[in-house]
């Protein structure tokens, strides 16, 4: 089974899916090529916007694959996989086209950080999401505190990470974390909260997108990323964070 899929829909519609229910759509090295493939493709002029979801409905993406990263234990090695992982998201979060993260089951971690380098988020309403990796003895590694604290208030965002819990689809709409809560089917919901969106000429969608773009871009962003990457690199080679690490592993 291939651990990730994208389809390319008539509409111009592109999703990604991350297809490791079993492990809770961890991302591994495998899913940040599989990532890779899907920004090459959605940056194709056919597409009008990239969805990003994962299999079954556990989970969305329950963050780094820490049967995998655990191994990682300096800063550099650390900094390595954070790095890698932060530029794919930086490209998908200045992807010039509507993008939505499809949260289609429980977010936690790094699955926060890839669902706020999108633009949208939209919620089933059982789902839960936080950004745990306090609870990690780290911060965000990915970029996702900079993207958080581009799509929601610095209260909520601040909120957020330093609470490093969960919260469900009404507290995280309330925060202006989602969108928008569905309850059918998933793919079908997506469309419905884009279909005036899907109608409109791709290149009205990526002029609008540049607006926020430029916005971003001035407000330093990838360079924020760089930095939020390079601190969670510290933390991470902590005895505190291995020991966490090791208390889930052997759970
Ligand atoms: C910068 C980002 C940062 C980083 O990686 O560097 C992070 O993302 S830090 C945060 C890393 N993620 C976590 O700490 C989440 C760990 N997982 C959980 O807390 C739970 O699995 C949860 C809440 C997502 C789902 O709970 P549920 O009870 O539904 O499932 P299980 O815990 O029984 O897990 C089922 C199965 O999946 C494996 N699993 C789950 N999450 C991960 C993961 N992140 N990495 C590797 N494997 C994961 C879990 O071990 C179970 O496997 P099994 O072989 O069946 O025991």
């Amino acid at each position: 089974m291939k651990p990730y899929m994208l389809e390319v829909h008539e509409d111009g519609l592109a999703v990604f899916t991350i297809n490791r229910p079993e492990k809770r759509n961890a991302i591994s090295y495998e899913i940040m090529d599989g990532l890779g493939e899907a920004l090459a493709a959605a940056e194709e002029d056919q597409i009008k916007a990239l969805v990003i979801t994962g299999a079954g409905d556990k989970a969305f993406c329950s963050g780094g694959d820490l049967s995998s990263f655990h191994q990682l234990k300096t800063e550099e090695e650390a900094f390595e996989m954070l790095n890698r992982m932060s530029e794919l998201l930086v490209r998908l979060f200045f992807l010039p086209k509507p993008t939505i993260a499809l949260l289609n089951g429980i977010a936690v971690g790094g699955g926060c950080e890839l669902a706020s380098a999108c633009d949208f988020r939209l919620a089933r309403k059982e789902v839960n999401a936080g950004f745990i990796q306090g609870t990690l003895a780290i911060t965000t590694g990915w970029g996702g505190g900079t993207f958080l604290s581009e799509r929601v208030t610095s209260s909520n965002a601040m909120k957020m990470l330093m609470e490093a819990c969960l919260y469900n689809s009404d507290e995280l709409k309330d925060m202006g974390f989602i969108q928008s809560v569905y309850t059918g089917d998933p793919i079908e919901s997506c469309r419905t909260f884009l279909n005036k969106m899907l109608v409109l000429e791709g290149d009205v969608l990526k002029s609008y997108k540049g607006m926020f773009i430029r916005k971003w871009k001035e407000a330093g962003v990838e360079e924020r990323v760089k930095q939020e990457v390079r601190n969670c690199a510290v933390l991470w080679q902590g005895e505190a964070h291995h020991k966490q690490v090791d208390k889930f592993l052997k759970k």
